[in-house]
Order: C-alpha cells, then structure tokens, then sequence
C-alpha cells in the first residue's frame, strides 16, 4: 500500500473519531464575526444597486422588502428550524447567526463570507478573476452527449440566477462563464443529471454550486422538511469532497455564493471536534458539504438524514468512486435514506473520468448528460511542463538549484511565488521539509500523518506567503485552489497519470499561467509513454530521452490508459458500442469539436497512486 493512500486512509479513520482537540482554523475563528462589518475597499464606493454591501449591523436585510430572489417574494428555505433557529424570513435574504452568536434570541447577523478576502488583496498586489484570459478559452474544446441536451450560454446575465446570487457573482468578480460554467449551468438549472469533466482551474465549484443555490431559493416554501423531533437535520443538497481542506474550500466558495440568499451551508469533516459541527448543523443546513467518513458517522447517529436530499454533488467524483472510497459511497447514496437516482439531481464533476469510473458512476444518475471541456488546444496552454530526469540520489541538490534559481529570478518573473512539492510518502514530506528548512528556504508541510490543526496552519502559512514552499503528499493533489503557486515540482512522479493531471492543475488555475517540473528516472518508467502523451497533447517540449523511455515501455493497459485521449480528461463511456442503456442520444462536439486518439479501457483491478 502506497502512502498516500494511507493519508486519505488516515483521514477516514480520524473522521470516525471525534477528537478531543480544540477549535480548528476554519471554525474557531473569532476574528471573522467581528469583521462582518467591514466593506472590503474593492466594494466601497459601489452602487448599492451593483454589489450591496455587507450589512454593517444586525439589522438584517430580511424584511426589507426585497427579494433574495428574482424580485418574488420568497420566504426562505428554512421551515424546519421554526422559532428556535431565530430566523424568520419574510424577506428575500434570511440571516443566519455568526459564529458566536447567540441563537435564541432575536434574529442573527450572517457573517460576512467575503471579508477574508481583503487578507489576500493585503499579502498580494495582484487581483484575482478580473484579469482572467479568457482569450485562451476561445479554442476550447468541447463536447456532450446526452439526449436532449440545452443550450449553452455566453454570459451570466443569459441565465436567470436571481439578484442575490448574481450580486454575489460580480462580488467575486466573475465577469464571464467559464466554458464547463456555460455548458453545466443550463443542463444543471433544467434539473438534468450530469456528469462534467473539466480541466483543473476551470470553474467547476460555481458550475455546480449555482445551480444547486438557485434551485434551493427557488424552491423556497415549497419544500416541507419533516418537523423537527430529536436533532436530526434535513440537509436539501449534499457535496462530497474527498478531502478535508477540499471540503472547507467548497464550503467557503459555497457560503461567498450564497451569501444574503437565506441558503444556509455547513461543512463538516474528520480530525475535528465533531460537536462543534453539531452545533453548526443544529442551527440549520441547507446545503451539506462533507466527507464520506464524518457523513457516515452523522447518519449512523441519526444527526443528520438524507431523506430531503435533492441535490447531489461529487467533486472529484472519480476518486470518490475509486476503490478507497466507494463503499462509503455506496452505502451513503444507495444504502441510507436518500432519494433515488430520478428522484434527486445527480452531478458528478472532476477533471479526469476514466471509463471505468464512468461505468459505475451511472448507477447513480439518470438519463445523464456528459460534458467534456478540454484543454486549451494551443501554445497558450497555461501550464508549461518541464520533465528532467534526475536519480533518487541527486533529487535533493537538483531541488536546492531550482529553487535557488526561483529565488533570484523569480518563475516566471514573480518574485512572491508559493512553491508547491510533491513527494510519495509522508516520512518523506517531513524529512524533506525539515532539510529545506535547515537549508534556508522557509517550508511547511501537509500530509495524512499531521493532526487536522496542523494541516491547516500548514495550507494557511503556505497561502499567506508566510512558507512559500509547502511539501505534500497526494492529500494536497486534488482540488485546491491555492492563488499564486506559481510551481510545481513532482519530486517523486506519481503511478498515475490522472494523479499527475490533478497536481500540476495546482498551478495555472483560472485562466493565469504556472509551471510544472518532474524529476523523472528508472523508477517512473510506467508512466513515461502516458507522461510523454499527455505533454505533446499540451503542446510541450518532449525530451528526446522520454520518448525513448516510451518507446521501450510495454504498453500493458491498466490505469495509465487516459481515458479521456486528445485533450479531453475523459469521454463519454456511452458512446462505445458495449453501451446498451436508454437507446439513442444526441452528441455534439464543440469549440473545437472532437478529435484525440481516446485510450479505451481502464483496468479497475490496477493499482493506483492513492493505494
Ligand atoms: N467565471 C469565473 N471568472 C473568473 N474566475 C472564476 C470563474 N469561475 C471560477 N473562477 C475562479 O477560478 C478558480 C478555480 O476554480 P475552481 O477551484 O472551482 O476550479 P476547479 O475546476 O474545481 O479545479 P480542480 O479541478 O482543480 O478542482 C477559483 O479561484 C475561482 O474563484
């Protein structure tokens, strides 16, 4: 069994035990409550009409005669906390209580979620979102498959998200769709089910969570949760992550998205004090982002039912699918108490879907629509990728120099840089974490093996600039939107491909450009041909000695067969002749349309970096 597998193995294992220690980063911050009065200076001096502002006192925006939604006049989804919850609706914008704030009582200020985001505009000059390329996304290929499938969009104002949601849009500063944003938003806002696969960096968190937002506003007083005897909670949508930083990352995106829309979201996960989370979801949840293990262990204390769910969400839903995790899974979707496949709206995203995943992700969805968004098919790719290749021996001096290089001159001209190592086994993170530091390069590390309080001040000193270096094992490949890494380096390469897709996407997020750099030696020959694939699909520098290593390899099949091909992290299963559900769809190609070679099979018997 491999160590990364082990990290996440780990983190299943701690999610089933309520530790002991105290308050983590992302609940116990009491620094948050007092700043919700604060307007960030890029909303300052905005047309109230364009960006309502933070509300600057506990009278709530409830009541004020405005809609949270469209201009209807909609109450609230929040009919199964009645009076205890302390909110009352009536009003477009329900407000929920801040973290210290007393729940009984009168009616509680919803904490500002955008607030943090002035530290960031503190630590760095640079903006985000409002700069994005989106030239680059011009040439992009796409494709879906599917029957009846709607139409894409060009612009958020295309498509009816109602004004609470579309104020926190332009908070966020997203001024255009991203292409899985323009495709996924109408097929997910028609109720259809979906399965989305799209480069890292894309967009994929708002593709799924605005639907699910709006579609909860819209409901409104519709929905009738059962009434409220012991303390279980009736979440409407739920959001698998498979990691724990992944799940906190979603649940910030998520409440920025649904600020002053009266949804409530609450996260909860392993390695923390479980009766904080408790507390949290007593106080009412709407939407529920959570890993498997820490979910399994609320249902199995009847804390919380997924009897209302109707909405489920897996990100990065072929590793939530991959053997580690898919029994928990299963017994979540299709052993508790969740509606059935037809019954809720089922989205599956990630950037990577091998064909075997796909098989026995349809279980879960009904008469779906897949959507492929590729990579930019152009020398503007955002990602330059650099393999050297570099013996076990000589990784740590090899390292020094590229890293002494960054120092002087910056990558890629940024002088703030954050540096983003990867490495194979957790002893291997601290040992070379521990000798980084002691050679003067200022250096963190996260990995399955540190208490949760430890890995979280870990990503945060990483973020901050505080330690631009961080080392990680694969509990730190997928997901994670860290702003400015601006490299790479897979010290150890991973087995799998996909693995490799997902780290170097750390980098070159959201339309801006990163740089990714492999050590490469005899013990990564099995993914020399795939590795040599995927940089000349990318339109990179293959040097000559990997194409020899790929010649030589004997092509076996197994995981590092890329499902996807071309330059698509994945295509539709369907569309192979051994599909015989539901008889015929439509297919469209896209942007660019089709193309790529498409590897076929992928062998779930093999292993994978995650083992
Ligand atoms: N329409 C948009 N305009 C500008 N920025 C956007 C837009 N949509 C998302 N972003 C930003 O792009 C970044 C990447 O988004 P996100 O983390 O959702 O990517 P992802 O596709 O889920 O990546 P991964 O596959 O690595 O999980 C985030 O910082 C997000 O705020």
């Amino acid at each position: 069994m491999r160590a990364s597998w082990a990290d996440l193995a780990a983190n299943s294992a701690a999610e089933n035990v309520a530790t002991g220690s105290s308050a983590n980063g992302v609940a116990g911050d009491s620094s948050r409550a007092t700043r919700s009065a604060y307007i960030p200076p890029h909303l300052r001096n905005r047309p109230a009409v364009s960006v309502p502002p933070a509300p600057t006192s506990a009278a709530p925006a409830a009541g004020s005669g405005q809609s949270g939604y469209g201009g209807s006049s909609w109450g609230g989804p929040r009919n199964d906390y009645g009076s205890k919850s302390g909110y009352t609706g009536g009003g477009g914008r329900g407000s929920w209580g801040s973290r210290g704030g007393s729940w009984g009582g009168g009616r509680d200020q919803e904490v500002n979620p955008f607030a943090d985001d002035v530290d960031d505009e503190r630590t760095f000059a640079e903006q985000e979102n409002s700069g994005i390329n989106f030239d680059a996304y011009e040439d992009i290929p796409v494709e879906t498959s599917g029957q009846n499938i709607p139409a894409p969009v060009n612009t958020f104002a295309e498509i009816d998200l109602g004004e609470a949601l579309n104020a926190n849009i332009r908070r966020c500063k997203y001024v255009k769709p991203t292409p899985v944003q323009r495709y996924s938003i109408p097929i997910s806002l028609e109720g259809r089910d979906l399965m989305a696969c799209a480069q890292t960096g894309s967009g994929k968190t708002a593709a799924f969570c605005f639907p699910i937002i709006y579609g909860i506003m819209k409901a409104g007083q519709q929905i009738q949760r059962p009434s409220r005897c012991a303390r279980t909670v009736y979440p409407l949508a739920l959001i698998l992550s498979p990691t724990r930083e992944l799940s906190m990352q979603i649940h910030e995106e998520a409440r920025k998205f649904a600020y002053q829309t009266g949804v409530r979201v609450v996260v909860a996960y392993g390695g923390s004090p479980i009766n904080q989370q408790l507390r949290e979801l007593e106080r009412g949840v709407d939407i529920l982002v959570a890993t498997p293990g820490r979910l399994v262990d609320l249902l199995e204390r009847a804390r919380v039912s997924l009897q209302m769910i109707r909405y489920l969400t897996l990100d990065e839903a072929d590793r939530m699918l991959d053997m580690g995790f898919e029994p928990q899974i299963r017994k979540i979707v299709e052993q508790m108490d969740m509606p059935p496949p037809g019954e809720r709206q089922t989205m599956l995203f990630s950037a990577t879907f091998p064909k075997e995943i796909q098989r026995m992700a349809s279980d879960f969805l009904s008469n779906y629509i897949f959507l492929a968004v590729g990579r930019v098919g152009s020398s503007t790719d955002l990602i330059v990728q650099r393999v050297v290749h570099v013996h076990d021996a000589e990784k740590r001096s090899y390292l020094m120099d590229l890293l002494h290089a960054q120092r002087e001159g910056g990558v890629q001209g940024k002088q703030e840089a954050l540096t983003l190592v990867f490495v194979e086994t957790k002893r291997g993170a601290d040992s070379l974490e521990n000798w980084l530091f002691t050679n003067g390069f200022p250096s963190t590390s996260i990995h399955g093996d540190r208490t949760q309080q430890e890995r979280e001040h870990a990503l945060r000193s990483f973020k901050s600039g505080k330690t631009p270096i961080l080392v990680a094992t694969d509990v730190a490949a997928r997901g994670l939107d860290i702003p400015h890494v601006a490299h790479v380096i897979n010290f150890d390469l991973p087995n799998d491909i996909d693995d490799y897709v997902h780290r170097i996407g750390r980098t070159g997020r959201a339309g801006k450009t990163g740089l990714a750099t492999a050590f490469f030696n005899d013990s990564n020959a099995s993914l020399a041909r795939p590795l040599a694939d995927l940089m000349q699909e990318a339109n990179q520098e293959v040097p000559e000695w990997l194409s020899a290593y790929a010649r030589r390899s004997t092509y076996s099949g197994g995981r590092n067969r890329r499902s996807g091909g071309g330059r698509f992290g994945g295509r539709d299963f369907r569309q192979e002749g051994s599909f015989s559900r539901g008889g015929g769809y439509d297919h469209h190609g896209g942007g660019n349309g089709g193309g790529g070679s498409g590897y076929g099979g992928y062998n779930s018997g093999a292993t994978s970096a995650w083992d």
